[in-house]
């Protein structure tokens, strides 16, 4: 089998979306997603200038070459442009060698480790009574586990808190980059009682999630992990920038609260040192931005040696291939932890068919072979790009912060 053509397909079914579709001589075909939100055209540039025209006449089954390929080959290593580039083309090179063999990823990848996937489910609220309403309504959907963010009294608009109740949190939302204003002590004053008032409502069977979205300092992480230690969070997310990987210590040597970190991360090399040291206890970093399927199984084999679990990003933004081959991947690694889901709009459900089903808090990947999505190319074209910048944050002093 050779490949004939590689194409990048840009849409916007209310938010922009890059897939690579990779296509065989045998009229196979796969598809990979290659979206990096606020940055898509970058990555498009990429792959259409510097990567589909090296993968013509190739074997698609020469994944690990391929990947090692455009890795080593590039000379410029890493980086979430040139990792969401040969993630999308790892991707669809696994969906190809799936359909041929009749299979889906799962059992290419070692066959399942368990019947279905736990995720996550966002509930967001402008105070912590419009944040129980929709922890109920995602109760009532069947999640077992919510991640919970509250708008912070003082401070007029803040991370993961949608406009409205009930409708989705999206953060690009302005053509060039909207501002926010944060305080730390605003936040660290009011996000406990949300964390109690979650608990003393639910029980504590439910799972309590929380994304600090990068914002605290060590210090104030670790404040924050022993205030909440009585509500039994299943975990705390980047809570502070992790460029400073050792920075992690500090916090776990003050607080029992798991962390989840690495939504950011694209190489095994920016999670390692968090792994070994044990500073973490659940990996985020996923298929798309961390070079697909070929080295996002390196990364939990390192992490299930550190006892490290997989809790993959899956926010919107990243498109319904992704969250397909993810699930397939969530249903195979041995360490898995939890998987994010964001539903995805109406639109973009049509424009990506896809095998994939939630059920009662869980998702199953489905029997198709290959990664199980698809993507419908006369209706993408229908919906051209529209550029969308993630927002900035200010300090309420007007410093630049971290968002
Ligand atoms: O936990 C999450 O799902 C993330 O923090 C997202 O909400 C990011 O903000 C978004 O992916 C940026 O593009
Ligand atoms: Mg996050």
């Amino acid at each position: 089998m050779k490949i004939v053509d590689a194409r990048v397909i840009v849409t916007c079914p209310g938010r922009n979306l890059v897939t690579l579709k990779i296509e065989t001589d045998e009229g196979i075909y796969g598809i990979g997603d290659a979206t990096l939100n606020g940055r898509e055209l970058a990555v498009v540039a990429y792959l259409e200038e510097h990567v589909a025209p090296a993968l013509i006449g190739r074997d698609p089954s020469s994944i690990e070459d391929i990947w090692q390929f455009f890795y080593r080959g590039a000379y410029w290593r890493r980086g979430p442009v040139t990792m969401s580039a040969i993630g999308a083309v790892d991707m669809a090179l696994w969906d190809i060698m799936g359909k041929a063999a009749g299979m889906p990823l799962y059992k290419l990848l070692g066959g399942k480790s368990r019947e279905r996937v736990m995720v996550y489910g966002h509930a967001t609220g402008h105070d912590i009574e419009g944040c129980l309403e929709e922890v109920q309504r995602h109760v009532d959907l069947g999640y077992r586990a919510v991640r919970v963010q509250c708008g912070i009294p003082g401070i007029a608009s803040t991370y993961g808190v949608a406009k409205k109740a009930g409708e989705r949190y999206e953060p690009a939302d302005s053509s060039l980059p909207s501002e926010n204003v944060w305080s730390t002590s605003k936040y660290l004053n009011h996000v406990p009682k949300l964390f109690q008032a979650v608990r003393e409502r639910f029980g504590d069977d439910l799972h309590i999630l929380h994304d600090v979205h990068h914002r605290l300092t060590p210090i104030e992480a670790a404040r924050l992990g022993k205030e909440v230690e009585p509500y039994h969070l299943f975990w705390l997310e980047d809570c502070v920038p992790a460029e400073n990987q050792s920075a992690f210590g500090l916090i776990r040597q003050h607080t029992t609260t798991p962390l989840a970190v690495g939504e950011v991360f694209n190489s095994i090399h920016d999670c390692r040192e968090l792994i070994e040291s044990q500073s973490i206890d659940y990996i985020r970093a996923t298929l798309t931005h961390a070079g697909g399927i070929t080295h996002v199984r390196r990364i939990a084999a390192l992490a299930e040696l550190y006892h490290v679990r997989t809790g993959f990003h899956g926010p919107t933004d990243l498109s319904p291939v992704c969250m397909g081959a993810a699930l397939h991947f969530d249903t195979w690694v041995p360490n898995f932890g939890i998987q994010e889901h964001m539903p995805h709009s109406e639109e973009i459900e049509e424009v990506f068919p896809h095998a994939y089903r939630f059920e009662d808090g869980h998702f199953t990947p489905g029997e198709a072979p290959g990664h199980g999505v698809d993507i419908d190319e006369a209706l993408a074209a229908k919906y051209p790009y529209k550029r969308a910048s993630l927002p900035v944050n200010r300090l309420e002093d007007g410093t630049l912060w971290h968002w």
